[in-house]
């Protein structure tokens, strides 16, 4: 079975149909990538199945539930988390909080009990601590730990936009640009990441990405989409040949 499914995805903004009956599915612990010039719709794609956007049409299954009904603050408790293209982060925060922050979704103490600090409360605590040490580890944060975001390098802050994301401890991430104004060896680094993602976390991984060479190095299947409908579906390599792609991308800038 599938672990997500789209079906017929559209929305319109006025006029513009920024998504327009877009179809496909992702295979659990596969690597996915949506890829298409400026504007092609890729981002609002991400907004409709994080539940920020309400389809005009079509529906969006995630392990075999129908969530195109869900609020957006349902999504994170199913195992779906997300980064964004402008980082969002709270900027005068440790890295620490931040990626306890991300856990928050999984609080299942009462107000009054976390206020009396019961066992049960300690015992939360600990866990959640100790998910986001993993998620320090795996990500080569030790050294940032305890620093605000707000003096954090580019680089540094977008790898804990990734962080805040898996503390969550999600079985399905949306990585929306994770290469975006990134250095060669950052995004190496990221490409790592990703494989090490599925490979020792069992995630599923669907990216937006416009660096073709990341999407190629680590991508099962890609999707290209361009004025919100989709024009090729296929393996990295299929999808760059294909003429449409090809044509869709003619005097825009596609780093190879
Ligand atoms: N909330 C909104 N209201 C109106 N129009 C919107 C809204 N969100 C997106 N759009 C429009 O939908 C289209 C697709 O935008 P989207 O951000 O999804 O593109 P994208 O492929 O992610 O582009 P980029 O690669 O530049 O991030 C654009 O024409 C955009 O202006």
């Amino acid at each position: 079975m599938n672990l997500l499914e789209i079906r017929d995805l559209t929305v319109h903004f006025g006029g513009v149909k920024a998504v327009d009956g877009v179809s496909f599915d992702v295979a659990p612990g596969e690597i996915f990538a949506i890829i298409g010039p400026n504007g092609a719709g890729k981002s609002t794609i991400f907004n409709l199945i994080s539940r920020i956007y309400k389809p005009t049409r079509g529906t969006i299954w995630f392990d075999g539930q129908d969530i195109t009904g869900l609020k957006a603050q349902d999504i994170a408790p199913l195992g779906i988390a997300r980064t964004f293209q402008n980082i969002e982060l709270f900027d005068h925060s440790t890295v620490l909080d931040n990626l306890l922050m991300g856990r928050h979704t999984h609080r299942k103490t009462s107000f009054v009990q976390d206020a009396l600090f019961l066992p049960k409360v300690r015992r939360e605590e600990r866990l959640h601590r100790e998910k986001v040490e993993e998620v320090i580890e795996f990500l080569e944060l030790e050294a940032h730990r305890t620093k605000m975001i707000a003096g954090l390098p580019y680089g540094v802050r977008k790898v804990v936009e990734i962080g805040r994301a898996l503390a969550i401890g999600p079985r399905l991430i949306l990585l929306d640009e994770p290469a975006s104004g990134l250095s060669v060896e950052e995004t190496q680094d990221v490409a790592f990441w990703i494989e090490d993602m599925r490979r020792d976390m069992g995630l599923t991984v669907l990216m937006v990405e416009h660096d073709m060479s990341l999407v190629t190095q680590v991508c099962d299947r890609v999707l290209a989409v361009a004025n919100g409908r989709p024009l090729a579906l296929g393996t990295p390599a299929e999808v760059q040949a294909h003429p449409d792609v090809q044509a869709a991308y003619l005097g825009t800038e596609v780093t190879a």
